[in-house]
């Protein structure tokens, strides 16, 4: 066996977890942050809204089967660095081409594993979520680490959506991806969907693919002219990384495309967005939402979902305007998950309904969208 790289994870509030090193040697800071998914481990990494993030994984085995070229949400790994109990000695299924060790090495990640990630977890939900530094090499420092984490200068106020999207519109055609047929092809499209790339999920746009969309993807600073002069049936907006409340570009177009009366869907970030430009404000919470396995309760149905989750900041629903109307709560802490303008055809929600990891049962949320599309387009 090869020979063990000594890691450090030290938080900003001086704690110290002593592990081993099992991706790039150096140090990388952020918000530590857990996740409570049993599987999906590459999906959360390439999550662009992991950007500034260390992600924690509370299920203690993980790596168990590898990697490959097609589980990717992004082009690249986004999360700052990576916290696991375990990491098994073998990788095993029919789809890996890299185990996870080699891939974090890879791709430039720092990450550690043998440490105690349920007191870690424990810190971060008492204490909230905090800055903290991953230093891995031989020589670590603790020292340095605590002072690297200091310097962290937290998620609140950091505008990362113009930072992680495209810097040119493209057309994205690929669908979703199925057990011995690989990724979906276009065929004929009814709609077409502007989707604006706040840090994009890819199985976002699979899913919109696959229900007979065409998808022109635009930057995050795209304004609301250069969206309306593609014609859309419909306006998406993407989850992504950092605060939303600076994204004023995105704001500021969201209000002119959703006065339009464009059926304009919103997830994660772009919920938050949406709620901004109704004129709602957003909170920080204090360890947020990560996870595959959150119930989130449908008001007026009264039916539960089990839910995908990835958020650390939140929509206040003691701001809502008349004109919005509270569709979905988390049954974990009563947290306002989805919302609908009752005066536009402009809905979003605050979890992950493509998944990818998680459960796919909030699908429903995508054919609500393509039944606004239908609609408007058979006035
Ligand atoms: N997944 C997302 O879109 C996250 C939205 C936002 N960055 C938050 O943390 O709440």
């Amino acid at each position: 066996m090869s020979k063990t790289i000594p890691a450090i994870l030290v938080l900003a509030d001086g704690t110290v977890f002593k592990g081993i090193s099992i991706g790039a040697s150096g140090h990388t800071v952020g918000e530590v942050v857990f996740n409570t998914s049993i599987t999906g481990y590459q999906e959360i990494l390439t999550d662009p809204s992991y950007t500034e993030q260390i992600v924690t994984l509370t299920y203690p085995h993980i790596g168990n089967y590898g990697t490959n070229s097609e589980d990717v949400e992004s082009g690249k790994v986004y999360a700052a660095g990576l916290i696991i109990r375990d990491l098994p000695l073998l990788e095993s299924n029919f789809r890996s081409e890299q185990n996870l060790s080699d891939y974090l090495k890879a791709n430039n990640v720092v990450a550690i594993a043998d440490i105690d990630t349920r007191k870690l977890t424990r810190i971060l939900r008492e204490k909230g979520a905090q800055a903290g530094c991953i230093m891995a090499g031989e020589a670590v420092d603790e020292a340095q680490a605590l002072a690297l984490s200091h310097s962290f200068p937290g998620l609140a106020g950091m505008d990362l959506a113009k930072v992680v999207s495209c810097t040119e519109p493209y057309a994205f055609a690929e669908g979703e991806w199925q057990l011995g047929k690989g990724f979906g092809k276009t065929t004929t499209s009814q709609f077409h969907v502007v989707a604006f790339d706040y840090g994009v999920k890819r199985n976002i746009l699979r899913m919109l693919v696959s229900r007979g969309c065409k998808v022109t993807v635009l930057p995050a600073q795209a304004t609301a002219e250069q969206a309306l002069a593609y014609k859309p049936d419909g306006i998406f907006l993407s989850n992504g990384p950092g605060d939303p409340e600076p994204c004023d570009y995105a704001i500021s177009a969201i209000k002119t495309l959703v006065d339009t009366g464009i059926p304009t869907f919103g997830i994660c970030l772009g919920h938050q967005l949406l709620a901004l430009a109704s004129g709602a404000k957003t909170l920080k919470m204090k360890f947020g939402h990560h996870g595959a396995n959150h119930p989130v309760q449908d008001v007026e149905s009264k039916r539960v979902y089990i839910t995908s989750q990835n958020h650390g900041f939140a929509a206040d629903p003691a701001t809502l305007p008349a004109n919005v109307k509270i569709t979905h709560v988390s049954l974990f802490d009563g947290s306002l998950q989805g919302i609908a303008r009752t005066d536009k055809p402009a809905f979003s929600f605050q979890g992950h309904p493509e998944a990818s990891p998680g459960p796919q049962e909030m699908s429903v949320l995508f054919d609500r969208f393509i039944q606004l599309m239908q609609e408007r387009k058979s006035i």
